[in-house]
């Protein structure tokens, strides 16, 4: 039987429109815009309220320390590298960190993938002039195209159709690959094949070789394995772009209640957390475990304004709080926002993002971050929570399982003339998958001290 809504509920999923909503597209054809967002709405939903509950669970469970949020995926998923390749990397990279993380703490790992969603950006100019020629600036492939012509720049409303296909495709890989045996962890030894041999990659070997011989083991005494057959993997993206999230935002036939069916997790960036804005307006309505961005202009009343919007009532794993202060700030900006939130008691997830505090224009002209300064602020999050007897709940990375040559440093020792050998990114610089591993080892390290 199901429950139906209550009128003035699905009224209110509207409310954003009288908002101020931040980094959207000047859509130059309003009549365009509505034909592609009513058959967006007449789409099936991309996931089930049921699994967005079922997330919610689970940061519950690493709000209180009985478990570590892992989100990692691509800077900006693109249409054209939605492959099977580029897709079954990025996931082997999420199980290989997760793995690492889980044998090294002995704490189960909730596996996010920033993926089949991850098309919208926020720009710091919304224009981009090059030799003399201004163009709206890329927003991502759900509004507009990278190519610097103003046929490509155009924001396009058939690309919010495009964004729900590739997602849909995206998404069915990804629970092919996890429930079809694909991440069985008696595989763990397959995810590491196909990459560069790295220090990494050879560190992984050792690890999954101990997994192994304890699978082994406990096969001898005659352990039952079908729950290392498959593994829960979720999908995320910034919610940003309100005209695909409002479209697939449904009414929940079990309980009456609205959730936003395009991923089980959405988070409000850091340049659209604005308490009278459009963007905390929608999501405070709805269901879904939802992130919040705090950047280093964060204020404890900012933190708890947002704990009241979004979280009234203290339901546990229904806010994540999303730090990223950048390595030089962590350690004097964190404690007092976490201090005074936990002070409050309602409960938060607090993940650390260290890459979006730690960008910069390398000499050579490419926006890069230092792994360093990465694992810096991962380092600086467990201090901050350590002294405050708090927990450190997640990490949210911006990775790819492809060799790419974005971040600098880790131990391949990207310099800045080596970031022109391999730099595809269409926005913000990547880990690769040698990166992504190795700041694995790092945090399993710290997990363990936690
Ligand atoms: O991913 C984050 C932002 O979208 C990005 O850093 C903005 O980049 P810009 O400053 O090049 O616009
Ligand atoms: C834009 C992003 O981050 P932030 O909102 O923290 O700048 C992002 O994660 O893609």
């Amino acid at each position: 039987m199901s429950v139906e809504p209550d009128p003035a509920v699905v009224e209110g999923l509207d409310a954003w429109r009288g908002l101020n909503a931040l980094q959207q597209p000047t859509w130059p054809d309003q009549d365009e815009l509505a034909r592609a967002t009513a058959k967006l709405g007449q789409l099936p939903p991309l996931v089930f309220a049921g699994e967005a509950d079922a997330l919610r669970a689970q940061l519950a469970a690493a709000s209180r320390g009985e478990a570590f949020v892992l989100v990692g995926g691509d800077c900006a998923e693109t249409f054209a590298e939605a492959t099977a390749d580029n897709i079954r990397n990025k996931i082997k990279t999420i199980l290989q960190m997760a793995v690492v993380l889980t044998y090294g703490a002995s704490l189960p790992v909730v596996k996010v993938g920033r993926m089949a969603g991850q098309y919208a950006k926020p720009r710091s100019s919304g224009d981009e002039t090059r030799d003399g020629v201004t163009l709206p600036a890329f927003r991502g492939d759900i509004v507009n195209g990278f190519g610097f012509t103003p046929e490509d720049r155009r924001p396009d409303p058939q690309r919010l159709l495009e964004a729900y296909h590739t997602s849909a495709s995206t998404l069915n890989l990804i629970r092919a690959f996890t429930t079809g045996g694909f991440a069985s962890l008696l595989r763990v030894h397959e995810w590491n094949r196909g990459f560069i041999k790295s220090p990494a990659y050879a560190r992984y070997e050792v690890l999954a070789a101990e997994i192994d011989r304890a699978i082994r083991f406990m096969a001898a005494c005659g352990a039952d394995f079908e729950q290392l057959r498959t593994v829960d993997f979720y999908s995320s993206h910034e919610g940003l772009l309100l005209d695909y999230e409002r479209p697939l935002t449904r009414i929940d036939s079990r309980t009456g209640l609205p959730y936003d069916c395009s991923a089980h997790f959405v988070w409000i960036g850091e340049r659209t957390r604005q308490l009278d804005g459009a963007h905390v307006d929608f999501f405070s309505r709805v269901q879904n475990p939802i992130g919040v961005k705090l950047g280093p202009t964060t204020t404890t009343d900012d933190a708890l304004a947002l704990l009241d919007r979004l979280n009234p009532t203290g339901e546990p794993g229904r806010l994540t709080f999303v730090t990223r202060m950048g390595a030089s700030k962590v350690r004097d900006l964190l404690p007092e926002i976490v201090e005074k939130v936990s002070a409050d008691g309602r409960p938060v997830t607090w993940v650390c993002d260290p890459m979006h505090g730690n960008g910069f224009t390398s000499a050579s002209g490419y926006k890069t971050r230092r792994f360093s300064d990465v694992v810096d602020e991962v380092a600086g999050f467990f201090e901050v929570h350590r002294a405050l007897g708090t927990v450190p709940g997640g990490l949210l990375i911006e990775l790819t399982g492809d060799d790419v040559t974005e971040v600098l440093g880790g131990s391949e020792e990207i310099d800045d003339d080596g970031l022109a050998r391999r730099y595809e990114t269409l926005v913000d610089p990547r880990l690769n998958h040698q990166q992504s591993l190795e700041l694995a080892f790092q945090v399993a390290e710290l997990l363990r001290q936690a």
